[in-house]
């Protein structure tokens, strides 16, 4: 059984996650029978809980279960994580979007409401491109929402499953690329941006709503920035635009302490612009935007331009930081023992 545990393993992670979950025991040893190290012995901590997290099963079920979660996480990885070929889109050309142009607004309406709209490596790329296509089209405002019950719920967890033959450095090296090319897409945007946030928030999604103009909420929206329960740290800019939006100790509550915040609270620092009961949020938010979008377009894009120019530079450095930053936490065992927990469903938010 262990051999066909180390087939599945070595199938599913040609590289360096392979060999670190190799290394838990519960696949191998049956149910942890050993003390728990001390706080400070990070990485056997880690592997301590991966393997007490298996609880008391017998070795075989144990092993069974690790070879079924295995071979699910590499399936969820390929329906999700991977860009298909461009064959493979929808007729609108996006697979992950709905984008439309009328009346003057284009949106951009995340669309997997499944998976509370996760935002996989092809979300991304499907966003950047909208954007660059917003930015040159005849609309006068962007808005980005989400399908479903979710606006969205941060990156897709699964997007770390999918290990190019270079390992997990390679992964992670990848990741940062993208993510800062990702949020420069926000920082550069010329049109006023805003956000239709039509249910909870996390992670990414909260953060780089400190780049729009306005953040338009229902009252069944939250806010939540799990960074540290994820072994993460901040991106989006949020480790500057949080602190001058809602101050230092607010900031840090939701970024270091992982503090949810209802709409009412997220209007109340300023992260939000206006909050509308549930049932009429989408009327009162589109009549409203309607009236905006007949706005002169021009004056709309000068008047952001003074409001943001001069803070470009700044944030253009604190994306790059945080990327590299992060970089190097997704190699951590804090965030792989967080990423494998929500995969083996033993944490949720
Ligand atoms: C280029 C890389 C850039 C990375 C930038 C760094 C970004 C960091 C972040 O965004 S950190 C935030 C990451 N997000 C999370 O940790 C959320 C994880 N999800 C949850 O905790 C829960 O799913 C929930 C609280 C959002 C919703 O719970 P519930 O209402 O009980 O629904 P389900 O859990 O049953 O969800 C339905 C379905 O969706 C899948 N799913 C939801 N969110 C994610 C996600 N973020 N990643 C992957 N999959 C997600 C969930 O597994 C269910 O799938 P299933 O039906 O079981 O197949």
């Amino acid at each position: 059984m262990a051999g066909a545990v180390g087939r599945v393993v070595r199938r599913c992670y040609p590289n360096a996650l392979r060999s670190w979950l190799l290394k838990l025991p519960g696949a191998t040893e049956g149910p942890c029978n050993t003390p728990k190290p001390g706080v400070f012995d990070l990485i056997n901590k880690a592997k301590w809980d991966a393997w007490n997290a298996l609880g008391s099963l017998p070795k075989e079920t144990a092993r069974q279960n690790y070879v079924d979660l295995v071979s699910g996480l590499s399936s969820s990885s390929d329906s999700s994580s991977q860009v298909k070929p461009e064959a493979d889109r929808k007729q609108s050309g996006y697979e992950t979007l709905v984008v439309t142009s009328e009346d003057g607004i284009t949106k951009i309406m995340m669309n997997r409401p499944a998976k509370k709209n996760a935002m996989t490596m092809r979300m991304y790329e499907e966003i950047m491109l909208a954007l660059k296509a917003a930015s040159k089209d005849d609309s006068a405002i962007t808005v980005l929402t989400g399908n479903g019950d979710y606006y969205s719920s941060g990156n897709d967890l699964t997007n770390f499953t999918d290990i190019p033959s270079g390992g997990v450095e390679e992964k992670a090296k990848n990741s940062a690329i993208l993510l800062r090319d990702f949020v420069d897409c926000f920082i550069d945007f010329p049109k006023p941006l805003i956000a239709v946030v039509n249910g909870p928030a996390v992670g990414i999604s909260v953060t780089i709503l400190g780049l729009f103009e306005v953040v338009y909420a229902s009252d069944r929206a939250t806010f939540h920035t799990p960074f540290s329960h994820l072994g993460q740290s901040p991106e989006g800019c949020s480790s500057y635009t949080f602190p001058k939006i809602m101050g230092p100790a607010k900031a840090a509550e939701m970024l270091i302490f992982g503090k949810k915040l209802t709409a009412a609270e997220a209007c109340a620092q300023g992260l939000v612009t206006e909050v509308f009961p549930d049932s009429t949020f989408q009327k009162e938010v589109w009549t409203r935007l309607k009236a905006y979008s007949k706005l002169p377009p021009n004056a709309m894009r000068i008047s952001k331009q003074m409001i943001r120019n001069r803070e470009k530079e700044k944030l253009h450095a604190v994306n790059a930081e945080e990327s590299s930053t992060l970089q190097e936490r997704w190699l951590s065992d804090e965030c792989m023992n967080a990423i494998m927990n929500f995969l083996t469903r033993k944490a949720k938010l």
